[in-house]
């Protein structure tokens, strides 16, 4: 197993913090419309994410339609809710409901469970690289689940909240679960061997992010978190509660991906842009957030065994369809979305460094 070095962030406020202060402006360092650049745009409403049935996929006298549902949604979405899957909402529930009392214990407790220099895992920020840098308004912990020996026990809330530890693993089990079916469904979709790509996530790293983004008083100035899309091969994102935030960009339009029960929102990472060389897209997506209440997300961020080989797939390549992207060890693949994750932002997309 690779290790994989997550990088570091300097330590920022917690946004409940700021907020407990019952502030009625946002600091400077949160507001994205001082330079004129705000975008924020309340969602295309005309435009719904792909709903695909995980049950229909399995069924044979449906799957052959569902599959071709599929391939359109990663084609051009590169994002879809997933229903119908074989993952009960109790474990979805009793994860939530564990990260909400995470993020609701005092400061002084969650602390204890705060990033260390040199490691993202932990409580606190992402990617805070320098101190004049534009902050998102959200909290989070992040942890690496899968493989278990692969898990920092030290980052996961013990004592408080009871019972964290035991759902986290419960939940990222059943993420897995869905994982390993829904790639094998896209592989296929693809033309690629299903079982090679089940297998290999069978044997993959599970990381999971849980967000917290409370209630802001001017929410159309800020950004819970700003547009980006994912590096794992796929992400698997649970919303908790009926409050849309996730946002995805969609022939130049920022469309609300909309909570629905028991759905799971799958997005395509950058991995399978490139396995796919290029045939499905990484969408870029960000998380809005509101003036009332509280909005928590849980991410699972899915990659495949460290020995699967980060390159366009060779049934894709021929004479009219030359091959986009370099190829990459896992090793590799991660420590240079790291390395550049160190320097200050250069306006170049991640996915475009990959290209030949
Ligand atoms: O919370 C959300 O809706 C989006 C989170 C996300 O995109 C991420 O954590 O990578
Ligand atoms: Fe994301």
């Amino acid at each position: 197993m690779a290790t994989r070095n997550l990088g570091s962030s300097i330590p920022v406020a917690s946004v409940k913090e700021l907020v407990a202060q019952s502030l009625d402006a946002v600091p400077e360092r949160y507001l994205r419309d001082v330079d004129g650049d705000c975008d924020y745009p309340t969602g295309d409403s005309s435009l719904q994410v792909p709903i695909l049935d995980m049950s229909k996929l399995l069924h044979p006298q449906f799957h052959q339609l569902e599959l071709q549902k599929l391939h359109h949604a990663c084609k051009y979405w590169g994002i879809f809710q997933l229903i119908g899957h074989e993952v009960g909402g109790e474990s979805v529930k009793t994860m939530h409901s564990k990260s909400q009392d995470f993020f609701n214990l005092s400061p002084e407790e969650k602390k204890l469970y705060a990033q260390q220099p040199g490691s993202l895992e932990g409580y606190g920020q992402a990617f805070v690289i320098s101190e004049d840098q534009k902050l998102e308004w959200c909290d989070m912990i992040f942890l690496k689940a899968i493989p278990a020996q692969t898990r920092k026990l030290q980052f996961w809330p013990k004592q408080q909240p009871h019972g964290f530890r035991e759902a986290l693993d419960t939940y990222s089990h059943n993420m897995r679960k869905i994982a390993v079916s829904i790639i094998g469904f896209i592989a296929m979709a693809l033309g690629l061997d299903a079982k090679r790509f089940s297998e290999a996530f069978e044997g993959g790293s599970y990381d999971v992010r849980m967000n917290c983004y409370p209630p802001c008083p001017e929410p159309q100035r800020v950004i819970g978190i700003s547009s980006h899309a994912d590096i794992s091969a796929i992400t698997l994102l649970t919303d908790c509660g009926n409050i849309p935030g996730l946002q995805v960009l969609k022939d130049g339009q920022w469309v609300f991906v909309e909570p629905i029960t028991n759905g799971v929102v799958v997005n395509i990472g950058i991995i399978m842009e490139v396995v796919s060389n290029g045939i499905y897209k990484a969408p870029y997506h960000r998380a809005a957030v509101n003036r009332e209440k509280d909005r928590f997300s849980i991410v699972t961020f899915c990659y495949p065994d460290s020995k699967f080989e980060i390159k366009p797939a060779e049934q894709l390549i021929n004479s009219d369809s030359m091959a986009l992207y370099k190829s990459f060890t896992y090793g590799e693949y991660t420590q240079s979305f790291y390395d550049r994750a160190k320097l200050s932002d250069d306006g170049v997309p991640f996915i475009d460094t990959l290209k030949i």
